[in-house]
């Protein structure tokens, strides 16, 4: 078998806990070959962004173009894209080498409050990149601002899944990280059908990053050539097990145990 190979086109995390580092850290836990493209450079920690950098439209564009015309790639997903400019040139170059499939994680706000996507972008998000979505993977706050609409009932969040594929992705898993309740439920509507991912909700602050690896580990195991519903489900138990083991780092939101699985994995799959 060729060994799969995965992109993450995102902003770099100092950090270590989000970003590129994260996805480059969670391609490697599930056997798969990172590479990426970054879009920005933020100086960040558990506590706060200190600085972002964005990258120009020529270096995203090249990084996206050296990797595709010679070694490959078996899925990708996108991360913090920054600005239109960015976005703009990160789609033509999705659509130009075929990426697909394609994971779209829309992050526009840090947990420490600090936005990462210029707010005017937010819109043109559903434009530009949207429709170029395998799988687009937001959480509360960001299939809020999708939507136009409060999503505070299972209800309302059902409406929204169907209203955001409606808009082009062929899939959006709504994520539960900032919904209250026991379980941290993730919901995902595939066109067809909807599917709740569920986990006990952990009670800790170290959360820093979660949507990034989560993101990460569902593209690494499509880049496997696993079907949707399988990726996601191996993804949740990576997710919670990286959760669930904090590495207790810095004094805000510390990252998540992206090596976790390896030490405390319970779930067949991980394995
Ligand atoms: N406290 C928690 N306990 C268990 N799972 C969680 C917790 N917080 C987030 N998750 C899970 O982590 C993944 C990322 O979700 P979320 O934190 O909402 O994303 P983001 O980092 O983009 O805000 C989802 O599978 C979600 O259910
Ligand atoms: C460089 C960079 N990219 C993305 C994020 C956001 O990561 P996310 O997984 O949504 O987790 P939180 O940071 O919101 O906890 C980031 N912080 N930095």
């Amino acid at each position: 078998m060729s060994t799969p190979r995965a992109l993450t086109i995102a902003g770099s995390d100092s950090g270590g806990g989000a970003g590129i580092q994260a996805d480059l850290k969670t391609f490697q836990e599930r056997d798969v070959f990172g590479m990426s493209a970054v879009t920005a450079i933020t100086a960040q920690n558990t506590q706060e962004v200190t600085g972002i950098y964005e990258c120009s439209e020529e270096a995203v564009t090249r990084q996206i173009e050296a990797v595709a015309s010679d070694i490959g790639i078996d899925a990708a997903k996108t991360g913090m894209i920054a600005s239109i400019t960015i976005m703009k040139a990160v789609a033509q170059q999705v659509e130009k080498h075929r990426i697909h499939p394609l994971v779209i994680d829309p992050v526009m706000v840090a947990k420490s409050g600090d936005s990462l996507l210029e707010k005017e972008a937010r819109q043109a998000l559903k434009r530009i990149l949207l429709p170029l979505a395998h799988l687009i993977t937001p959480n509360l706050p960001e299939a809020e601002v999708l939507t136009g609409k409060m999503l505070d009932t299972d209800e309302k969040r059902r409406d929204a899944a169907r209203h955001i594929v409606d808009m082009g992705a062929d899939a959006v898993i709504i994520k539960g990280g900032h919904v209250t309740g026991d379980s941290a439920d993730d919901l995902l509507f595939d066109g067809e059908s909807f599917h709740v991912f569920s986990a006990p909700r952990l009670n800790t602050r170290h959360t820093h990053g979660t949507g990034c690896t989560f993101s990460a580990a569902i593209t690494a195991e499509l880049a496997k050539g696993r079907e949707l519903l399988k990726a996601i489900q191996i993804a949740k138990a990576y997710i919670t097990e990286a959760i669930r083991h904090p590495l207790n780092l810095g004094r805000g939101h510390g990252p998540t145990n992206h090596f976790a699985y390896r030490h405390f994995a319970q779930a067949e799959e991980l394995r």
